[in-house]
This record gives C-alpha cells, sequence and structure tokens, in this order.
C-alpha cells in the first residue's frame, strides 16, 4: 500500500533524514520509533506531502506521491494527524467534521444558493456520515461544544475522527498518545485496531509511548539520526542490541 524509498530530507548542512526505507501492507499498523529528533516527523512530513523530500519516493498504491502536494496526497487516501492537536477551538466539534469533509463533497456555488434537492441530499448525508464517527470515537454527546473545550484526550479522538471522514486507506498518526492518561492511551489502543479491523485500514504511527507501540504494530521501524538502524516485530524490536544501546545512549 505504501512503498517508500530511500529517503532523503537535507536542510541545509543537516541531513534530518537520511536513506529511510518503509513499507506498509493493507490492514497493518506499522510504527516508526526512535529517540527525540531522530528525524520521525519529518519522514511523515515527506510522505504526506508537507515537505518536498531532497531525495527518494514514495508510491502509495503504485502511484508516485513524492512530487505531489499535500492536498492531492490526502485526496488519493493518505491522511494524518500532527504532534501538536490542531482542531479550529472555536468550531463545533460536528463543524471540524463538517469542514474536513468538504473535499468529498458536491460543492456548487448555485445548488448552495438554491438549496436544491441534490443539496440538501448531500448535506444531509455529510451530517451522518460526521455524526457516525462522532458515535465510534465517543463524542456524540459533544457534537455541539466548541472543539476548544473538549478534554485533551477528546480532542485527540475528535482528531482521528476529523482524518477518518475523509475516507483514508492509510491513517498516519503523529505521537497520538502525547500527553494522555493511561485510561486514555486505552482507549486510543482500541480505536486503533478498530480501525484497521472494522475500516480495513493501515495505519502509521509515530510513538514514543512503548508499550502502546509494542502492543499494536505489526512491524517497526527504528530511526536513529535520520537512518534507518533496525526494523521489525516487536519482538524483534525488543530485544535488538542495536536499537537497546540507541535508548539507552539517550539518558
Ligand atoms: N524545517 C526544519 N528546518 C531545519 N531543521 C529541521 C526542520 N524540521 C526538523 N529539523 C531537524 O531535523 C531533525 C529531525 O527532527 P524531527 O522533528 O523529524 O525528529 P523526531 O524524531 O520527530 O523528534 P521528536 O521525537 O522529538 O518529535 C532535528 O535535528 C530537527 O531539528
Amino acid at each position: 500500500m505504501l512503498d517508500v524509498r530511500d529517503l532523503t530530507m537535507q536542510f541545509g548542512g543537516l541531513k534530518a533524514v537520511d536513506g529511510v526505507t518503509l513499507q506498509v501492507h493493507p490492514g497493518e499498523v506499522v510504527s516508526v520509533i526512535g529517540p527525540n529528533g531522530a528525524g520521525k516527523t519529518t519522514v511523515f512530513n515527506c510522505i504526506s506531502g508537507f515537505y518536498q523530500p531532497t531525495g527518494g519516493e514514495v508510491y502509495f498504491q503504485n502511484r508516485a506521491m513524492h512530487r505531489l502536494p499535500g492536498y492531492r496526497i490526502a485526496q488519493a487516501g493518505m491522511v494524518r494527524t500532527f504532534q501538536n492537536v490542531r482542531l479550529f477551538k472555536e468550531m463545533t466539534v460536528i463543524e471540524n467534521l463538517l469542514v474536513a469533509q468538504h473535499m468529498h463533497a458536491e460543492r456548487n456555488l448555485l445548488k448552495g444558493l438554491f438549496k436544491t434537492p441534490g443539496y440538501r441530499r448531500s448535506e444531509k448525508a455529510l451530517m451522518q456520515h460526521a455524526g457516525d464517527w462522532l458515535e465510534r470515537v465517543g463524542l456524540l454527546e459533544f457534537a455541539n461544544r466548541e472543539a476548544g473545550n473538549l478534554a485533551y484526550g477528546q480532542q485527540r479522538r475528535l482528531e482521528i475522527a476529523r482524518c477518518m471522514v475523509a475516507r483514508p486507506r492509510l491513517l498516519m498518526l503523529d505521537e497520538p498518545a502525547a500527553g494522555l492518561n493511561p485510561n486514555e492511551t486505552r482507549d486510543l489502543d482500541d480505536l486503533i485496531v478498530s480501525l484497521t479491523r472494522d475500516e480495513g485500514i493501515s495505519v502509521l504511527l509515530i510513538e514514543h509511548d512503548m508499550s502502546l507501540v509494542m502492543g499494536i504494530s505489526d512491524h517497526i521501524y527504528v530511526v536513529n539520526q535520520g537512518q534507518p538502524l533496525a526494523d521489525g516485530s516487536p519482538k524483534d524490536i525488543r530485544r535488538n542490541d542495536a536499537v537497546i544501546k540507541a535508548y539507552l545512549g539517550e539518558e
């Protein structure tokens, strides 16, 4: 589904990403881990079109993505969250989802002005779809609340719902458990597993919470100082000497 080959990103004299290769197959949860500053978010930024990589190739469902702008990559079915929550905080919870759906909706100014039956039908379908996702992430009762007033864990779940209303095939989550308490992390774990099981999507995850990563990943890639250090199953990674050294060396 996702095939990243020899990805490189250079900022002036700094090679933040240097030859990273990774693959995600349908229905898999794949994690990218590594010490602080290893280049994980830069990998995400290159894959999602936020940055144009200085080298390497990104293929998604056999289509080249590495020269496309971010919105085209999202339309192709790869949607991401950011390390910091990025909601429209003064909009309501449901409005945040409706805005995210605009690119899939039938939009035409005249139809909107005259509120044609087709326009009304499409509005109703969008509302229904948004409501369904709020229910899935346990936020339906907060639909009309300002997004900025939700608890932090709820904002994180709303971000995931906002990605899902765009009907992605691959969901990219950048440190989704950061700042969550253990109960919220458990809910997040269940949500990610249910997305792959019930929606059949794949998930690419950057995360520092090792128990979450080890519990849900099918495959793990480790990067260190921009370079690939190891990859394998959670079991392989847990006992890899180079990985243990890279983490211990950080302290
Ligand atoms: N836009 C940029 N311009 C210059 N340097 C950058 C830019 N973005 C990231 N870097 C540098 O690239 C390196 C990798 O950063 P990156 O944020 O990708 O690491 P990370 O593994 O995601 O770290 P963390 O786990 O702390 O989020 C760092 O040295 C960072 O300072």
